[in-house]
């Protein structure tokens, strides 16, 4: 299919050193070439060098900018299609005006992710792969980078290639059987299906593990600090804060703007929710109401209860642990410098084997203890080492969870004796399932769908 030629801003849309024009399609040089003057022509260039010039208004014949200005000629580019990037001084208007001459002289302004599309589209990467680019573009930790970046490489894509590989030698096997129906065939084609059907469904269910910890790392974890008033929770959030430098994003809300703050915890994105409630030091039990609150704590992934060390533990608190009936929490016991008034016995019980840590927020101890509590809770063990090949993308879970339901399917099909040709069907659904993952059978719409979630320019 011939592509048209677009444009965009790959730059921040903001003031900086330098601003970045692209653009990609077979107009690209011959678009940058009417703009474009320096001491040769852009078309004379050689490919994968850069050029300093002017950009000129050809109608105007006005001098807007000096640049510099790369030509990548196909296919080894981002997108395999010739890109043209014209490196502005980075003011908003000159990189605008920049643009718009290109959107004149034979480029349309590219869609969100468009650049990303065509590298897909051209076949450089695959679908998980372009996924992967926007996730390592919103990765809030280094950790979370790295997996992006193993992905980006392809790593998943890997394997789920040498899955399908597996569920297809097994379908030929069958097709062969089919083809020559012979009684041993049968057997043991069964009994292959069986072997290499229960190793696939083995290979899926560790993808499939990996992805609590995956998502945790690309959407963070949800927190919420909770505790009665007075005991330190704004002390708790101005820690985790100042140790961990928080990010802060404002989330238009319906009915408020939600303000979520960030903090990277030892490799954990914590997304610590109503950090503005905190703040306005109000207690969200006493500002929402139990009812509410309740459905607040459920709906975080992590909760962190603040207790005073100095006050024998209340209904409220016991109340508190109530609402936390079931749910991964931290119990932290704070003010250690005082008095003390509190059983800690009493809170380990309450605690119900969750970690109970014991801090004094105003002299600064027990936060290393906290941090490695909040680590050790979503990082235990084998997670912590080499294996970045987690999924985290949660279109590429339900299919693999589709995909395992099919394979389990398959082996039960196996098992209870039903023909070959019945068991294939199975194969093949986990096998086409397997293949949306990377962008093999997928529809236009979707595609669609998933590259307008990218930034301009990307
Ligand atoms: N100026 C600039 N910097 C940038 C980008 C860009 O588009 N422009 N990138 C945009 O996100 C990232 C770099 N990503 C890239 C990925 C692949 C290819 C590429 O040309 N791949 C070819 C050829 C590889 C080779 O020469 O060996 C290929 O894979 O076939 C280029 C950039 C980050 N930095
Ligand atoms: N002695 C002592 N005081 C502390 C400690 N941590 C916090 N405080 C003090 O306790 C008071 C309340 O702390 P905050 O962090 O505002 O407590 P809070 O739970 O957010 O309070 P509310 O917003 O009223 O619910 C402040 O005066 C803090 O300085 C501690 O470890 N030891
Ligand atoms: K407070």
């Amino acid at each position: 299919m011939e592509m048209d030629t677009i444009a965009a801003i790959s730059t921040p849309m903001g003031e900086g050193a330098i601003g970045i024009v692209r653009i990609s399609g077979p107009k690209a040089v011959e678009t940058a070439d009417k703009l474009y003057v320096g001491s040769s022509s852009l078309a004379d260039a050689a490919s994968h060098t850069i050029n300093y010039g002017h950009i000129q208004d050809p109608e105007t014949g006005d001098t807007i900018e000096e640049t510099m200005v790369s030509v990548l000629r196909a296919p080894k580019t981002y997108t395999k299609e010739d890109i043209i990037e014209i490196n502005c001084h980075g003011g908003l208007t000159s990189v605008n005006r920049v643009l718009q001459l290109t959107l004149v002289h034979g480029a349309r302004l590219a869609e969100p992710g468009e650049f990303t599309k065509r590298a897909f589209l051209n076949g450089r990467i695959d679908l998980s792969q372009a996924e992967a680019v926007m996730d390592l573009i919103r990765a809030k930790t280094d950790r979370a980078m790295n997996v992006a970046m193993n992905q980006v490489e392809g790593r998943l894509s890997e394997k789920v290639k040498k899955l399908r590989q597996e569920l297809l030698e097994t379908v030929a096997h069958v097709e062969v059987n089919i083809d020559y129906p012979e009684y041993d065939a049968e057997e043991m084609t069964l009994q292959m299906i069986q072997e290499k059907g229960e190793a696939v469904r083995q290979e899926v269910q560790h993808l499939l593990t990996t992805a609590h910890q995956g998502k945790i790392l690309r959407e963070g974890l949800s927190t919420v600090i909770i505790g009665r008033p007075n005991v330190g929770k704004s002390s708790l959030l101005n820690s985790l804060v100042h140790e961990n430098k928080a990010i802060v994003t404002d989330i238009p809300g319906t009915t408020r703007d939600v303000v979520e703050e960030y903090v990277n915890v030892r490799g954990v994105p914590l997304r610590l929710l109503d950090t503005a409630g905190i703040r306005e030091t109000e207690d969200i039990v006493e500002r929402l109401g139990v009812e509410r609150s309740r459905k607040v704590i459920k709906d975080a992934e992590l909760a962190l209860l603040v207790l005073n060390y100095n006050e024998a533990i209340t209904d409220a608190d016991r109340e508190l642990f109530q609402l936390l009936k079931g749910q991964d929490a931290i119990i932290i016991i704070n003010k250690t410098d005082l008095e003390q008034k509190l059983s800690v016995e009493e809170a380990e019980e309450l605690a119900d084997g969750r970690p109970v840590i014991t801090t004094s927020l105003l002299q600064d101890e027990g936060i290393d203890e906290l941090e490695e509590a909040i680590r050790d809770l979503f990082f235990a063990g084998d997670m912590e080492g080499g294996d970045l090949s987690y999924v985290s993308n949660s279109r590429h879970i339900a299919l693999l969870e589709q995909a395992k339901r099919a394979v389990e399917e398959a082996l039960s099909a196996a098992e209870s004796g039903m023909p070959v040709d019945m068991v294939q069907i199975d194969i093949t659904r986990a096998w086409e399932v397997l293949g949306e993952v990377i962008g093999e059978s997928v529809q236009e719409s979707l595609i669609d769908q998933l590259f307008s979630q990218f930034c301009l320019g990307k």
